[in-house]
């Protein structure tokens, strides 16, 4: 028997819930970041492994737009990879350069990806995979985490400025923009999602993506909280923290 499609709005609802459930939020090592109870060295992790991530977004982005057959579409999407890349303004990638310029790290390092997690690579990795093989509504609603960005990129900031004396504002300078640019994207998609997926095969598509993103952020928390937080086992390699934690 076909199962019945959710509304566009239900499908909404549900969308919500898995973020409320399965979003980065909730995973303890952003809970220590937040509240103020990591060293530099630890964060300084963070920043080299976020940059991986950072910088497959961009290629994953010109993934989906090989992938987009309506110019309409493709117009829209390709503003991510400028928001990323750069075009007139410096853009995304060299902001979260300034963060690891902040934190002391070395930029050729950073750029060239040393020391960064297996685990990082291989999660970002399957980003990559994901939007390249599933369906193109599943790739686009994969995007979709970016509903649940602007309030842990606020509490994120707030709280890093308040405990952590080595960072300062500018440092932090690529989430300013992203308070604007994720709602904005992240409404557009949602839109088209919901305007997309109007079979019951399709809705679970876009669900299941979600839930996979969740898991590819969820997974890159998790191996900095076991190398760098507990217990301890920093992978051969990987970026160990100096005198600086
Ligand atoms: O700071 C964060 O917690 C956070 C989360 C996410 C996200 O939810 O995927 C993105 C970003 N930042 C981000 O800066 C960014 O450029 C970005 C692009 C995407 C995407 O999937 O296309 N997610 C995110």
């Amino acid at each position: 028997m076909e199962s019945v499609p959710l509304s566009p709005d239900a499908l909404e609802a549900r969308l919500r819930a898995i973020g409320r459930d399965r979003y980065h939020h909730r995973h303890p090592f952003h809970v220590l970041m937040r509240d103020g109870e990591l060293g530099r060295g630890q964060i300084m992790a963070w920043a080299l492994n976020r940059y991986h991530y950072q910088a497959v977004v961009p290629r994953k982005d010109a993934a989906i737009l090989s992938r987009i057959e309506d110019p309409a579409l493709r117009r829209a999407w390709r503003q991510r990879l400028v928001d990323q890349d750069g075009a007139e303004a410096p853009g995304g990638l060299a902001r979260w350069l300034a963060l690891t310029d902040g934190l002391g790290l070395d930029r050729g390092d950073v750029v060239a990806g040393r020391g960064v997690l297996p685990a990082t690579r291989f999660a970002a990795d399957a980003y990559l995979h994901f939007v390249r093989e599933r369906p193109l509504v599943a790739a686009i609603a994969s995007s979709l985490t970016e509903l649940f960005a602007p309030s842990i990129i606020a509490e994120r900031v707030a709280g890093m400025l308040a405990h952590y004396p080595f960072i300062r504002r500018e440092t932090l300078a690529y989430f300013d923009t992203r308070l604007t640019e994720a709602p904005r994207d992240a409404d557009f998609a949602l839109a088209w999602v919901k305007h997309e997926a109007r079979t019951a095969a399709e809705q679970e598509l876009v669900l299941e993506a979600l839930s996979f993103k969740c898991d590819v952020l969820w997974a890159m928390l998790d191996a900095l909280h076991h190398a760098y937080v507990a217990p301890g086992h920093v992978p051969p390699g990987a970026f160990v923290p100096g005198a600086e934690t």
